[in-house]
């Protein structure tokens, strides 16, 4: 359990609150989101549609500020993590539980009574996953903690779909599936170059326990059944070339990026540049095959 990492000196404001729910990582959150809603085969009501998405950033939100409570202790090691509001000091850890579990109660009861019980469900494993399963359970226990955990960021195209259908059926599956298998390849790319920080905070992420060597294969051999799923739906007959042809060329770059990755033997003061650039496809990747599924149903 994390204990209080500084002294509380300033009064936390609006912008510590949105710092909690980790804006920038739940823009491509409910992104993803979106586009399951949008690429399902069934109309959803544009108010609707909104409340829906409004549920899944909420919801991303709150998981975002119940993970920075529970690891204030950890943030306050990491120099990319010091300056959150938590370990800086701007505010304390009961106001960030409250907001945190008032979110998550807010975005269930709306997605419950707005929308419909299976994007609540998911919804719910979503944060409960994240919390529970990741942050509390495996991230300071496995290397594997993002391997597993990582189920948390693949739910909302699901929660979209299911926000649209009322169910879950094969396509929504694919990608969970695609998000499941890039999270690893996204994540572990990062991690080998902020591979001092999580060593000095004690989180024993792949690098730090397993090696560089072996990352880097991890990276390589992830990346392949994640192109097989991004590639899928096409011969599958949920989408058409739009999507067939992007999802390809997407993933022939991420491919040559990651065996790139994966080959590379380096030194101490390796710049890490092609590491940085993995890192970056990574999240412009998923944007684009998830853009391309939606412009697919829409605009073939
Ligand atoms: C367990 C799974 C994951 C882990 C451990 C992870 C970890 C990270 C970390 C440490 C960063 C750097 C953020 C920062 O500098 O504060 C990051 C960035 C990012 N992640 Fe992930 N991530 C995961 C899953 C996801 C998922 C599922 C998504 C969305 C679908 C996502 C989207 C992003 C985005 C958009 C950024 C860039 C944020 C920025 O520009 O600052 N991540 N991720
Ligand atoms: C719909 C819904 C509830 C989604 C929630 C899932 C979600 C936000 C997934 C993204 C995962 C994520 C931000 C991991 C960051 O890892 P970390 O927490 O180890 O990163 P840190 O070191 O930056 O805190």
């Amino acid at each position: 359990m994390s204990t209080s990492a500084a002294t509380v000196s300033l009064p936390a404001d609006w912008r510590d609150f949105l710092a909690l729910t980790k804006p920038r990582v739940m823009t491509l959150v409910v992104f993803t989101g979106l586009c399951g809603m949008l690429a399902a085969p069934a109309h959803i009501h544009p108010i609707l549609g909104f409340t829906a998405i409004l549920c899944i950033a909420l919801g991303a939100g709150a998981a975002g500020a119940l993970n920075q409570w529970y690891e204030a202790d950890l943030d306050a090691k990491m120099k990319r993590t010091q300056k959150r509001p938590l370990p800086a000091g701007r505010m304390d850890r009961q106001s960030a539980l409250h907001f945190g579990v008032g979110l998550a109660c807010f975005s269930l009861v709306l997605m419950y009574f707005a929308i419909n019980l299976a994007a609540t469900l998911i919804l719910a494993a979503s944060i409960l996953f994240y919390v529970f399963v990741y942050t509390i359970w495996l991230k300071r226990r496995t290397p594997q903690n993002i391997v597993i955990g990582g189920a948390a960021g693949a739910f909302p195209p699901m929660i979209g779909w299911a926000a649209a259908t009322g169910d879950v059926s094969t396509m929504p599956v694919l990608l969970f599936a695609l998000i499941f298998l890039w999270t690893p390849p996204h994540f572990w790319a990062l991690a080998l170059f902020v591979k001092t920080d999580y060593a000095n905070a004690g989180v024993p992420m792949l690098p730090v326990v397993a090696g560089e060597r072996t990352t880097r294969i991890q990276i390589g051999l992830y990346t392949i059944p994640m192109i097989l799923c991004a590639a899928a739906p096409w011969p599958l007959g949920f989408t058409g070339a739009i999507y067939g042809i992007t999802a390809a060329v997407m993933s022939g770059l991420f491919l040559a990026m990651a065996v790139q990755v994966a080959i590379r033997r380096t030194g101490p003061d390796d710049d890490m540049a092609p590491e940085k650039r993995l890192f970056k496809f990574s999240i412009l990747y998923l944007f684009v095959v998830f853009g391309a599924l939606v412009i697919d149903r829409w605009f073939a």
